[in-house]
């Protein structure tokens, strides 16, 4: 009897949580009574053409090449939000976003365990849902009772190499190692984000595809030969981008508005040490992302130069794009002696030796990188300091990043956003021997 009780509230709790996830994508105000972190104003203009919110929804699950870093993931999230954003112009589709767990940059061993994190801890939930219908994937494992997840599909590229590229998909025999494991009954375990190891969660069809293709190809296959409530991609980066660079990819960029307690503490270091502040910079936002239509120029910056130093792996793995520490120091004396600036602040994953030794070469100057309390590393992770860093460097005069590290290009665009003009913005550190020394291009934001 206690059982029941407890699994009928249960159900009206995720019932009314999933309808309100949805009357905010449609343009509803409310607020979640069961999550502060939710707390949605959706808007109501411009609602585009999507389908009635009265049908049966379904989830979109995806999940990534577990060695793929932080900043590719935002990317490959903004491809499947794109996808989602296609199929709810024919049915109603709830992305589920892939909790966070541990990569292989994320290496610091005194902040407790990078598993099992919410997006929420990172973004803005109201601002994704904005874009598209989001959910947490802790979140949509409570809405499924015998946590049973009907459809996997584990993309893979096709192994013939490709001598004219077409798009195409098929349902064929596994490649490579998948993490899916078939059980006698017939059903399929993974880890399904480390929850898998503490829960039992499956799934109860597997198969590989094979796929060349962009994010909306899969659009008609999802719709016509899937049934599932739930479907699963697995390895989403192996799509492409709809369209790179148009309207629609900004808007999911734009949607990916950092958390409002990392935003903060990025604000409030630059206002202590760097003289910088939203007023004075001229990068004032609108909390509604989709009220900002920045112009270049629009933002002036703070009263620094920012430089994204990506140092570790990079070190060996870009050996001609990457500066030894002596000119990468002598290229930023050069920028600030330009911009007449006497401080810098520097977004890397030096060790400390490393920073000290390019602090020593800029004497002249000071010369700043983020320091988080222990209790904020703890709070954040390693992934909530690499956000502030971006924020920060983000808000500088001038930046200047690290030769095609995704990283940097997050930092651009987060300019872009803001209203920086593109000069001050697509630059990249030069290698001591490189003499081209190529500049990035230029992906300038269409509102
Ligand atoms: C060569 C490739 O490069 C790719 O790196 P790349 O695109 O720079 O960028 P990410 O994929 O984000 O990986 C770099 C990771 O290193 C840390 N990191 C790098 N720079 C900074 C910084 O300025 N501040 C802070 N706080 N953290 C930083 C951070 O955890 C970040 O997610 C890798 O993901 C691939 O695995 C591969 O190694």
């Amino acid at each position: 009897m206690a059982d029941n009780v407890a699994s009928s509230k249960y159900f009206l709790k995720w019932t009314i949580h999933i309808t309100l996830v949805l009357m905010s994508f449609y343009g509803v105000t409310y607020s979640d009574p069961y999550d502060d972190n939710i707390a949605f104003q959706a808007g109501t203009e411009n609602q585009p053409e999507f389908a009635a919110a009265a049908k049966p929804f379904r989830y979109l699950i995806y999940d990534v090449n577990p060695g793929e870093g932080f900043n590719l993931r935002r990317d490959v999230y903004m491809r499947i939000a794109n996808l989602v954003n296609n199929l709810n112009k024919d049915e109603v589709w709830i992305l589920v976003l892939p909790a966070w767990k541990k990569m292989y940059h994320w290496q610091s061993k005194d902040v407790g365990e990078q598993t099992k994190i919410r997006w929420s801890t990172f973004f803005d939930l109201p601002s994704l849902n904005h874009h598209v219908p989001v959910m947490e994937f802790e979140d949509f494992l409570m809405s499924l009772p015998d946590y049973s997840i009907d459809e996997v599909y584990h993309l893979q590229r096709y192994k013939e190499p490709w001598t004219h590229w077409s798009e195409k998909m098929q349902i064929e025999e596994c490649h490579e190692w998948t993490g899916f494991h078939e059980r006698p009954n017939g059903s399929y375990w993974s880890s399904f984000f480390d929850f898998g190891h503490d829960m039992d969660i499956t799934a109860k069809k597997f198969n590989c595809l094979s796929i060349q293709g962009h994010a909306s190809f899969i659009k008609p296959f999802l719709l016509q030969n899937t049934t599932g409530r739930s479907v699963f991609i697995d390895r989403a980066e192996t799509l492409l981008h709809d369209r790179f660079g148009n309207s629609l990819y900004w808007q999911a960029r734009k949607s990916m508005v950092f958390a409002k307690h990392l935003r903060e503490i990025g604000d409030e270091y630059r206002a202590k040490h760097l003289d910088s502040t939203d007023e004075t910079d001229k990068t004032v936002m609108d909390p509604d992302w989709r009220k900002n239509e920045k112009k270049a120029g629009d933002a002036k910056g703070g009263p620094y130069l920012g430089v994204h130093l990506r140092r570790k792996d990079y070190v060996k793995a870009h050996k001609k794009h990457v500066p030894s520490l002596t000119y990468a120091a002598e290229q930023i004396e050069n920028l600030l002696q330009k911009y007449k600036l006497k401080k810098v602040f520097v977004a890397t994953d030096a060790p400390t030796n490393e920073f000290s030794e390019l602090k020593s070469y800029l004497k002249k100057y000071k010369v700043f990188r983020f320091e988080p309390s222990k209790e904020i590393r703890m709070k954040y992770k390693d992934g909530g300091m690499a956000i502030i860093d971006q924020w920060i460097v983000a808000h500088a005069r001038y930046f200047i990043g690290t030769h095609v590290s995704t990283f940097s290009f997050r930092i651009q665009e987060e300019r872009e956003i803001l209203g920086f003009d593109p000069e001050t913005t697509f630059n990249t550190l030069c290698g001591d021997d490189d003499e081209e020394c190529e500049q990035p291009a230029k992906w300038k934001i269409v509102n």
